[in-house]
Formats: C-alpha cells, structure tokens, sequence
C-alpha cells in the first residue's frame, strides 16, 4: 500500500516506529506500541545485567526538543529477550537494541538473541561507553573497527548499528570505510542523540537535569539538519546498506525529509515522549497527505530522491 517499506526484506506496514530509550523500557510500553499505528518497534538498549540508570531528573524536555543522560536505565537483556520470544511477528516486526558495556556483553547477549531463532531484528548501539577516558564506540574508530569484526563473527547474521552523529566529512568517510567492511552490518541508523550538550534555564540559573553537571545528549528540532545530513551521508557512502533515519521527526513533513535522504525506515524519539503512541497515526496521515498531494503512490519512489541545486 502507499505506506508499505522494507528492511532485510522484512515488509513493514508503514515506515515508522520508536527511537530505542523512548516508550520501551518495561512490557506495557513496549505492548502499546505493538497495538499503536507504528509499523515496528525497538526495545530499550540493554546491558547485560538490570541497570537503575542515573539519578533524577535526567530528561528534561524544552521548547526546540529534549536533552537526556538517562544512563542506559533497563530491565537487562533476558527481560527483553523474553519479551521478543513472546512478540507475535505476523503483527509487525520487531527490532531488539543492544548496548552493552564491554564487547564480551554485546557477544553474550546477541549470542542468546541468535541462539533463540527469533526474527527480531538487533540495532547494535555504537554510542555504547567504551573504557573510561575514551571516547564512545562510533567516536573510536579503532574500537568500532575491533567491535564490528568481533559481532560479526560471532553472530554471524545480518544486524544493524545505531550511530551517533558525524559533523566532519572526514569523519564520514571514515566511518563509512570501516562499515563497508562489515557485509553483515545490514542497515545504520542516523542519529542519536547529539552529546554532551548543556540546557540553562534562565529563571534558576541552573542545569536542567542532575547526571554530568546537565550535559546530555539532546534530540527534537535542535537536530533535525544533522540527522538529515547523517542519514544522506551513510545512504551516498553505504550503497549495499540500507539506513534507517532517527532525529528531528515529529510531524509528517519530517518524515518525508528523512525518506528524500535516502532513510527505509524512520524511528520518532522526543516528539513521541512528549505525545503518546498516538503520534504514529497523525504521522502516518501527515505522511501520506504529502505523498498523495505530490503525487508519490509508494516510498520507494520517494526514498533517496533528494535533488540537489
Ligand atoms: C549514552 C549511553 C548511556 C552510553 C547509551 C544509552 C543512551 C542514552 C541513555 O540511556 O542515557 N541516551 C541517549 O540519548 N542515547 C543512548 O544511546
């Protein structure tokens, strides 16, 4: 139908679903968005062993978006991985997030995703802490190239990463380089959060969220031209793998930005915090109004087609 997309050539009713962190930490969140209008859903990103996360207030929302270190707060990965046995895939598929805090983790827990025959789908999140006074995965090429060729060989099926944003092209280049290695590194997603940013509020003259002094990753419109630009940079670099685009997105016009980059799939972070699963639904009205009124009759003939000047 006009919505219709694919990933792994898995079919999805439509291209949208949740960021990884958003509305899927605990199985009622995660069961709202199977019964929402989304066409797929993703667990929050888990560690081997249950994590409390960083103290509160560690989300604050603002008028242009969102700022967040939440500290990988989850329920630990048998929790989800029950949860994925459970999910009734003939409904929608099901993406399956992993961060864990050492490569020996992430070879655990996407041994046991492998090893339970599940069509979930596993997003690798590169944003993963690496050791203490480096920087994350993705910002460490020489780890990422190391991590990449460990998971590949061990689970040894097609997977995804999440991928924070770039801002050099140098450094799209080279990140590109190391993934193009990886054949089994299927799809990337682009972006999550922007790190490390601070929000002031003028009126207490203070942070806004307790973790790190208020520095955290932040999301909504604040990122919306570097997710774009990320998402169009993986989709010129990485030919042989599809990208699923994450940043900016709360009404159906972004949607068909990140689809005109050259995104299969598009994920919905702090507009959907702030809203509720009923968000899907206005999006996918919102999206298909454009389409119609353009004249598009499916994605595919959108995805990838921006011009340039
Ligand atoms: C930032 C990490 C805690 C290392 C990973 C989990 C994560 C978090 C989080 O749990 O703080 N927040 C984000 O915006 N993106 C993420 O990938």
């Amino acid at each position: 139908s006009l919505l219709s997309a694919s990933l792994l050539g898995i079919k999805f009713a439509n291209p949208l679903l949740n960021a990884s962190g958003v509305h899927c930490r605990y199985t009622d969140e995660l069961d709202a968005l199977a019964a929402s209008a989304a066409g797929s859903l993703i667990t929050k990103s888990c560690t081997l062993l249950e994590r409390e996360g960083n103290p509160e207030p560690r989300y604050a929302a603002t008028a242009l978006g969102s700022i967040n270190s939440m500290g990988l707060p989850n329920q630990g990965y048998a929790y989800y991985l029950d949860y994925a046995r459970r999910h009734n895939y003939a409904t929608k598929p099901l993406f399956f997030s992993v961060a864990g805090l050492s490569l020996e983790d992430n070879l655990t827990m996407m041994a046991a995703v492998r090893d339970a025959y599940i069509p979930a789908i596993v997003e690798l999140n590169l944003s993963c802490p690496n050791v203490p006074g480096k920087p994350q995965i993705a910002y460490d090429f020489e780890a990422m190239d190391r991590m990449l060729a460990a998971v590949s060989a061990e689970y040894a099926l097609p997977f995804g990463v999440k991928m924070p944003p770039y801002f050099d092209i140098a450094h799209f280049d080279a990140a590109a380089a190391i993934l193009n290695k990886y054949p089994l590194v299927a799809f990337v997603t682009c972006i999550n959060s922007i790190g490390n940013a601070l929000v002031i509020d003028i009126e207490n003259e203070s942070v806004v969220i307790k973790p790190k002094d208020g520095f955290g990753g932040i999301g909504g419109d604040y990122v919306l031209p570097t997710a774009l630009a990320n998402v169009n940079a993986f989709y010129r670099r990485c030919p042989d793998k599809q990208v699923i685009g994450c940043g900016g997105v709360r009404s159906g016009e972004q949607v068909f930005m990140h689809l005109l980059a050259g995104a299969s799939l598009v994920q919905v972070g702090t507009a959907l915090h702030e809203d509720s699963p009923r968000i899907f639904a206005r999006l996918n009205r919102e999206l298909s109004a454009i389409m119609e009124r353009k004249g598009y009759r499916s994605i595919e003939a959108l995805r990838g087609k921006l011009k340039t000047l």
